[in-house]
């Protein structure tokens, strides 16, 4: 459901159409983007071992099922193009969004695992906003915790874990190598983030952290050299903005309009699997209730 609502919010952002979830527009269309970009997602990052062992070439054809998978969503994107051009719709296609949905995922995770940050971060919400309005965009910078909450949740849960691979056009040194132009360059962003020599007690789940760091609480700048779930630099990721955004008004609303719960009380596993965006091998499953506030404000 959260990967419904983050992909549909950017695919009607760009072309006006649903392609997930309830209402989809044009069901056959539509499953033939999900599966591409689940297909897409399954091939991002940096999963070639020919990449770094290239005689392997001659045996995976990952190269080929790669370039085939382009070919074909280079085709679905030409289409909206073409039916942008003759319908004046806008239209375009980004398959980042994911990242956002499985961030979620994992904050909910945590939050379930960690009832005290939970309750804390009811406890803003009802102040800060009355348990008469539902939360709003703009509500949400006023929410310094709730910012807390995600900004930790990326810390431990990075959702591109090696960032996205680069390639210096030119030689350069990183941090005392010297690195030809051409090489394949990963930044191992889950381990700086976990690494005890920048951070107190780097397992922990401890969104308090981050209260008293003035460059991150409430704003989209990131430009700490510690935390880069969103890469740094030129090449960081355009979307932060929007994505910390999203995630803070979603998670912001499962908080006040939900009581939620574990399972038979079962701690949530929090196994990490592959794959482009870092998934949780096991979905998330918990029980929910509206809150008195879901009555009064939606019927
Ligand atoms: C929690 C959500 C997100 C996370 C953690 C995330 C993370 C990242 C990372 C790590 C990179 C690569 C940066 C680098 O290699 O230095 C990236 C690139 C990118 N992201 Fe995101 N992203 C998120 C959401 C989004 C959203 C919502 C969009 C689109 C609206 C988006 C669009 C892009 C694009 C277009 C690039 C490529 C930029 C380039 O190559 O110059 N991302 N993102």
């Amino acid at each position: 459901m959260l990967r419904d609502l983050t992909f549909n919010n950017i695919m009607r952002m760009v072309a006006g159409k649903r392609y997930y979830g309830d209402e989809v527009m044009d069901d056959g269309k539509a499953s033939e983007f999900r599966e591409l970009i689940a297909q897409a997602l399954r091939y991002a990052g940096s999963g070639n071992p020919a990449d770094f062992l290239p005689l392997l070439n001659w045996f995976g054809g990952y190269e080929k099922k790669v370039k085939k998978l382009a070919e074909k969503i280079d085709g679905l994107v030409q289409e909206l193009i073409n039916e942008h051009r003759c319908k004046k719709l806008e239209n375009n296609n980004n398959n980042r969004t994911d990242t956002s949905a499985v961030t979620l995922e994992w904050a909910m995770s945590n939050l379930l695992n960690h009832p005290d940050v939970l309750r804390r971060a009811k406890a803003e919400i009802d102040g800060e906003i009355g348990e008469e309005n539902l939360i709003d965009e703009s509500d949400v910078p006023k929410l310094k915790y709730l910012q807390c909450i995600i900004l930790e949740t990326l810390r431990l849960y990075p959702a591109a874990p090696l960032l996205i691979p680069h390639m210096p056009s030119s030689d350069c040194t990183i941090g005392g190598y010297d690195i030809p132009r051409g090489t394949i360059v990963l930044v191992n962003a889950w381990s700086i983030h976990r690494d005890s020599k920048s951070w107190e007690d780097p397992t922990s789940f401890t969104p308090e952290r981050f209260e008293n760091d003035e460059k991150l609480g409430g704003n989209d700048n990131l430009g700490t050299h510690k935390l880069m779930p969103f890469g740094l630099g030129r090449r960081a990721c355009p979307g932060a903005g929007q994505a910390q955004r999203v995630m803070g008004l979603t998670l912001g609303s499962l908080i006040q309009c939900f009581e939620w719960e574990r399972i038979d009380g079962k701690v949530i596993d929090m196994v990490e699997g592959t794959g482009g965006t870092m998934p949780k091998v096991h979905p998330l499953k918990a029980l929910c209730k509206a809150r008195p506030i879901v009555d009064r404000t939606f019927y």
